[in-house]
């Protein structure tokens, strides 16, 4: 298997995982890859493994370039096993490697795979460094981009940063750096990442982006997806863009219904929208994976969910979403509750609840029983055209 030379001395020894599509619950349309680069000096580090199963892809590339059971470090910038899962396999291959990582990276890393007596494991501080020869890494930690003991590793010298799971997107590709594919495809898989992996952490997004800011950066090397070598202001300002919670004037209607109702009522709401020149999409849970709907609502101003009455409740997939967003935290929103019912119609007033207890500002709810009328539906597109009108 082909390794790839991101600077002279350090090489791409990751796995492409072409085929798969859902990523603990995250739809991923366009596969991923996992990422570790060894980094060749008087002594060898290998900055983060892949997942088991694609252990002897990554061998066979780093068997390319040097002797595998040379390795001196092995840097776990974070434990979950997708970065750390060849791990056990490796630490038979490479008996005298050390293993690098955050304080709280040593507790996961026995937790996850036993106090193991034979692994040689080094906590390290934040900046403390590295020496590998001419080249030396510098380690940041960066609690909570994306667990606690995430933390990321700086070349000096080369200034390549090893972001981890930051900066990361899953987009599988023959190509290894952001320039060689159309750069939209590359935001678009990272706001997606973004969205559904980094967004409740915004607070530490910007801790660790000031933390980084001192730093020379040339090249950000993410542990899923494409290397930013030509991009690296555009991704670090969507970043703080996205940390910020920064919207743009733009509607999602999320909604599911049984017998259209409340999809009459959707589509409303769309007309109000429209009417003001305010973008805006329309998602059915029937049809669209929650995953892809977070990347919309990412930077939406307005978020509108709906769902008719069943046995008392709101419907198990606007539950299910209401959930997962709740998880995902966006911050400074405007939401709308909806819903058709036919007597006690509980399920708005749970939307609403939920959508409050987001920290929304939740506009005045629309309930219907049973079936909008052609005249019910002109009424809601006014009565939501005129709310939306309100600015603030
Ligand atoms: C299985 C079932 C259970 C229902 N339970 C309730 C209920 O507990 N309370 C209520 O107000 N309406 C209930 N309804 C009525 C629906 O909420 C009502 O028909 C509504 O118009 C459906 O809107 P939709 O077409 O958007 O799903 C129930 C309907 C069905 C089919």
């Amino acid at each position: 298997m082909r390794h790839v030379e991101v600077k002279k001395g350090i090489y791409w020894v990751g796995a492409i995982d072409w085929n798969v599509r859902n990523f603990h619950g995250y739809s991923t349309h366009r596969g991923t890859t996992y990422n570790s680069y060894l980094v060749v000096d008087k002594k060898i580090a290998l900055i983060d493994t892949v997942k088991s199963h694609f252990f002897d892809e990554m061998i066979s590339r780093i068997s390319k370039v040097i002797d595998p059971s040379k390795i001196d470090y092995i840097i776990c910038n974070h434990l979950e096993i997708d970065h750390s899962g060849s791990l056990p396999r490796l630490m038979n291959v490479a008996k005298n490697a050390k293993i690098i990582t955050s304080l709280n990276g040593e507790k996961f890393l026995k937790a996850h795979f036993g106090a193991n007596e034979e692994w040689d494991i080094k906590a390290v501080k934040s900046g403390d460094i590295l020496q590998l020869g001419e080249k030396s890494l510098v380690f940041i930690h960066t609690p909570m981009v994306h667990w606690p003991d995430s933390m990321v590793s700086y070349l000096q010298d080369d200034k390549i940063l090893f972001s981890n799971d930051a900066f990361g997107q899953h987009l599988a590709s023959y190509e290894r750096f952001e320039d060689e594919i159309p750069l939209d495809v590359v935001l678009e898989e990272a706001a997606k990442y973004y969205a559904n992996i980094v967004m409740p952490y915004g607070n530490n997004v910007q801790k660790a982006i000031e933390a980084l800011s001192g730093l020379n950066v040339e090249i950000i090397a993410p542990s899923h997806g494409v290397i930013w070598r030509s991009h690296i202001e555009r991704i670090i300002s969507e970043y703080k863009k996205w940390s910020s919670n920064i919207t743009e004037d733009k509607a999602a209607i999320v909604y599911d219904s049984m017998w259209g109702s409340t999809e009459k009522i959707a589509y409303a709401l769309f007309k109000a929208f429209d009417k003001r020149n305010i973008p805006v999409k329309v998602f059915d849970l029937k049809t669209n994976d929650i995953s892809d709907i977070m990347t919309y609502i990412l930077t939406a101003k307005y978020i509108c969910v709906g769902s008719s009455t069943l046995n008392n409740n709101m419907l198990p997939a606007v539950a299910a979403f209401l959930q997962y967003m709740k998880g995902l935290s966006p911050k400074n929103r405007k939401a709308l509750a909806f819903g058709s019912y036919g007597w006690g119609g509980q399920s708005v007033t749970q939307l609403e609840e939920v959508l409050k207890s987001c920290g929304f500002e939740v506009l005045e709810s629309i309930r219907v029983q049973f079936v909008p009328s052609e005249s019910t539906i002109e009424e809601i597109t006014e009565k939501v055209y005129q709310s939306i009108g309100n600015k603030g």
